[in-house]
C-alpha cells in the first residue's frame, strides 16, 4: 500500500472513493489522527473541531487506487449539528478514545450505538483506536480495548498521533478490510463524483464537489437526498454478505511494539504476558529466558515497563525500563496499597518528600523514553502520579515519629477496606450463584 501524487491519477485512476469517519469523544485525538495521516503532521495544541472537518487523500491498494475522503467529526456534542449526515454513506467508522482519559473509553458505547443508529452500510467496517499511547499515565489496558472492540466485531489497535505509531497501520487495514468487502463499496460507485456534481436524485450519500485543484483544500456541499427504496435494496443485499463476513472482522492488529509491565525474574508463559507475545510469533520460552536472565540482578517481583520492538522476521529488541512509577512512590512511602478514593475526601495513602519525587525523576530518567525530558518536567509527572495514588508529598523532610504514627494509622485503614472488600465480594457470590 503506498500514497501516490495527483500526477498519478491520468495513469491509475481511482477505482472508488471511500468515506472514512472518525469519531470519539472530545479531547481525544480525532483530528490529530486524521492530520497524522494524511499530512504526517502534529499539533501540540490542536484546537476543537467544530461541526466536521474534512481531508481527501489517495493511496494504492493492491494496485488499485483509492481515494479517501475523512470526516474529522466534533467531539463535542454541541457542535455536533446533522449527526445522521454524517454517518451516511460511509465504509469505514474509526471510534477514538484516549488510552489515559477512562470516561472516554466508557463512552464508546454510546459511540457505537450511534454508529449502529445511523449507519446507512449494516456491513461498514468499525475501528476502535485507543489514542495517546506515548503517554506515561496509561488508564485503559490494551486488553481491556481489544475485549471492547471483539465485543463489537471491530479492528483494534492502540496508537500514538504524536509519535506516528500505528496511525498508517489503522488507515491501512481499514481500508483493506473494506477492499475486501463485497458490496461495500462498488455499488456506490455512481455517489461520489470528484470535481463533478453527482447526477440523479438516488444518491444515497449526497454529493460531493471537491476542489480538485488541491487535495488539502477541500470545498464540499451535501446534499441530503435519501431514496428508501434504494437504502433498503442496498440494506437487503449486504446482509447476506454481513452473515459471512461478521466472524472474519474480528482481528485484532498488533502493532511492532509491545509494551507491558513484567515482574522481574517472573516472566511466563502464562497470561497475559504467554499470549500477548505467543500472538505476535515470539518464542515464548525463549523470550521468557532472557528476560528473567537480564532482570537477574533485581528483586524478584519488581514491576519493570517492558518493550519488546519486533522485527519482521520474529527477531526482537529487548527494552527493559526503571520500576514503574507507581511502584517507586509506594516503596518510598513505604506503603503497599494506594488510596482506594484519592479524590474524594482525600484519602491518603502515604506521604513522601519533595526529595523523594526528585531521586526518582532522576531514576525515571534513565529511561529511553524520558531521555531529553527536563528533570523538571519529569518531577512534574511524578507529582501527578502520586496525586492518583493518593501519596501526599510535602516539602519539608519527613519527622521519623509522626510518619510512624501515620503509617500505624495507615495499616489499620487498609484492614478495614480489604476486610470489606472481601465481604462485598462473597455478597456478589453469594447474588449470583
Ligand atoms: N500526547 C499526545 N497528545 C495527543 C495525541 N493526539 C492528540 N493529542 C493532543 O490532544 C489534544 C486534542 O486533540 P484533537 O486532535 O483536537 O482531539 P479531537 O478528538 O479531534 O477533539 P475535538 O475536535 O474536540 O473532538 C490536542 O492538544 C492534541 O495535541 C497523542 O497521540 N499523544
Amino acid at each position: 500500500m503506498a500514497f501516490i501524487g495527483d500526477a498519478d491519477e491520468q495513469n491509475n485512476p481511482s477505482i472508488t472513493t471511500l468515506k472514512i469517519l472518525i469519531i470519539g469523544e472530545s479531547g481525544v485525538g480525532k483530528s490529530s489522527l486524521m492530520l497524522r495521516f494524511v499530512d504526517d503532521s502534529f499539533d501540540p495544541e490542536q484546537p476543537a473541531t467544530i461541526g466536521v472537518d474534512f481531508r481527501v487523500t489517495s493511496m494504492v491498494v493492491d494496485g488499485n487506487r483509492v481515494k479517501l475522503a475523512i470526516w474529522d467529526t466534533a467531539g463535542q456534542e454541541r457542535f455536533r449539528t446533522l449527526t445522521p449526515s454524517y454517518y451516511r454513506g460511509g465504509q469505514g467508522v474509526i471510534c477514538v478514545y484516549d488510552v489515559t482519559n477512562r470516561s472516554t473509553f466508557e463512552h464508546l458505547d454510546h459511540w457505537m450505538t450511534e454508529v449502529d443508529t445511523y449507519s446507512t452500510k449494516d456491513d461498514a467496517v468499525k475501528m476502535i483506536v485507543g489514542n495517546k499511547i506515548d503517554l506515561p499515565n496509561r488508564v485503559v489496558s490494551r486488553e481491556e480495548g481489544m475485549k471492547f472492540a471483539k465485543r463489537h466485531r471491530a479492528l483494534f489497535i492502540e496508537a500514538s498521533a504524536k509519535t506516528k505509531e500505528g496511525v498508517q497501520c489503522a488507515f491501512e487495514e481499514l481500508i483493506q478490510k473494506i477492499i475486501q468487502t463485497p458490496g461495500l463499496w462498488d455499488s456506490d460507485k455512481p455517489t461520489f463524483r470528484l470535481g463533478q456534481q453527482a447526477t440523479g436524485g438516488d444518491g444515497m450519500c449526497g454529493f460531493f464537489n471537491f476542489d480538485n485543484s488541491s487535495w488539502s483544500e477541500y470545498n464540499f456541499s451535501l446534499r441530503i437526498s435519501s431514496n428508501r427504496s434504494f437504502l433498503k435494496r442496498d440494506r437487503r443485499m449486504s446482509k447476506a454478505v454481513t452473515r459471512v463476513r461478521k466472524k472474519e472482522i474480528i482481528k485484532i492488529i498488533h502493532p511492532p511494539l509491545l509494551r507491558t509491565n513484567i515482574k522481574a525474574q517472573m516472566a511466563s508463559a502464562a497470561p497475559p504476558l504467554g499470549p500477548m507475545l505467543g500472538q505476535r510469533g515470539l518464542n515464548v520460552a525463549n523470550f521468557c529466558k532472557e528476560f528473567n536472565k537480564e532482570t537477574g540482578h533485581i528483586k524478584q517481583g519488581v514491576p519493570l515497563p517492558t518493550r519488546v520492538h519486533i522485527r519482521p522476521d520474529r527477531t526482537y529488541d529487548l527494552e527493559i525500563c526503571m520500576p514503574t512509577t507507581t511502584w517507586l512512590l509506594k516503596q518510598a512511602a513505604g506503603v503497599k496499597r494506594g488510596a482506594m478514593s484519592p479524590a474524594k475526601g482525600g484519602e491518603a495513602a502515604g506521604i513522601i518528600s519533595v526529595k523523594h519525587i526528585y531521586e526518582i525523576a532522576k531514576l525515571k530518567s534513565q529511561d529511553k523514553a524520558c531521555q531529553g525530558l527536563p528533570l523538571e518536567v519529569l518531577c512534574r509527572k511524578m507529582l501527578v502520579c502520586a496525586r492518583s495514588c493518593g501519596i501526599k508529598v510535602i516539602r519539608e523532610d519527613l519527622d521519623p515519629e509522626k510518619l510512624k504514627v501515620f503509617l500505624d494509622e495507615r495499616r489499620a485503614v487498609v484492614q478495614k477496606q480489604l476486610v470489606e472488600l472481601a465481604d462485598k465480594k462473597a455478597a456478589k457470590m453469594l447474588r449470583t450463584t
